[in-house]
């Protein structure tokens, strides 16, 4: 007796659909894009048209530079993928979730899983380089803090950790505006990290330093990417930084995107050459 209910769970259990995801399932979620655009257009009132029909996507894992002079679009993409700005056409799709439609909660959401790095550093100059990064863990807290003590010691611990990745941990009690620019990009580089994301968005992150902090700015995001497995959207000025860096470049002239190609398959005559054709023409176009 106990034998044959034996056998008719065995029975039942294959006829149980799988609860674990097959190969095909997990090789489609590994193949599923972290960031995706469709047909993206983006105006601002009637006259300006930032981004024009804008087709892309981004793979985990990928590092990629966009690369375009002033006014050809790159930040106005970037926080299109946060929800900063909402598309005026097209899709918008960040780890398989519409952002252009995504709000509440779900936004909410969907930002603690994406870092976002400033040309302009936004910490808040009077509170120390921790309490900064502490302050990237506001996303997952309930109301506000003020004063590093009021932050769970699990958050001052994570914050400490990042600190320490980026190498200041020993400059972790002094006041945010008594560093160096470089050093407050990094601050800014370890709140972005302290949510743990899956996409780091990172807009001129070296634009308002010297080319020996910027190298260093831009050879942590690149570890901190290869350690955490991130994918990285990050937009430049400089071609000669953007063919050093990352895997992929796109580039943007006017709102159109004029360049997607793999930094491996571009040589230096054709560097300077992309740069012109990027550099051309950026002004934005009339609606
Ligand atoms: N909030 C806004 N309101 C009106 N126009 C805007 C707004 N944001 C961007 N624009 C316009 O959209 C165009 C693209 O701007 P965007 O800032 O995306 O370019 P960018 O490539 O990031 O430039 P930069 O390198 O100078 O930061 C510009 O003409 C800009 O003036």
């Amino acid at each position: 007796m106990i034998h044959r209910e034996k056998a008719a769970h065995r029975e039942q259990d294959r006829e149980r659909p799988r609860e674990r995801p097959g190969i095909g399932e997990s090789i489609d979620r590994i193949l599923a894009p972290s960031i995706a655009l469709d047909g993206v257009t983006k105006d601002f009132g009637p006259r300006v048209r930032a981004l024009d029909d804008v087709s892309m996507t981004v793979f985990p894992g990928e590092v990629v530079t966009l690369l375009g002079l002033s006014g050809s679009g790159k930040s106005t993409l970037l926080r299109l993928l946060n929800g900063l700005h909402v598309p005026t056409g097209g899709t918008v799709s960040v780890l398989g979730q519409d952002v252009g439609t995504a709000r509440g909660g779900e936004l909410r959401a969907l930002r603690r899983k994406v870092g976002f790095v400033f040309q302009q550093f936004h910490l808040v100059g009077s509170m120390s380089a921790l309490e900064n990064v502490c302050a990237g863990a506001l996303g997952s807290l309930r109301g506000p803090r003020i004063g590093l003590l009021t932050y769970p010691r699990s958050v001052r611990l994570a914050a400490m950790e990042q600190l320490d990745r980026v190498g200041l941990a020993d400059q972790a009690f002094q006041r945010a505006d008594t560093l160096s620019g470089g050093q407050q990009q990094r601050v800014a580089v370890a709140r972005a990290l302290v949510q743990r994301p899956r996409i780091l968005l990172a807009d001129e992150p070296v634009a308002s330093l010297d080319p020996e902090s910027s190298a260093q700015v831009m050879a942590l995001i690149s570890r901190v990417a290869s350690e955490d497995d991130l994918t990285v959207l990050c937009s430049l000025h400089q071609v000669e930084l953007a063919l050093s860096f990352g895997h992929r470049l796109i580039g943007l002239r006017a709102g159109k995107m004029v360049l997607d190609k793999p930094v491996s398959s571009i040589g230096k005559t054709e560097t300077m050459s992309i740069y012109s054709s990027v550099a051309a023409a950026s002004a934005p176009q009339p609606v």
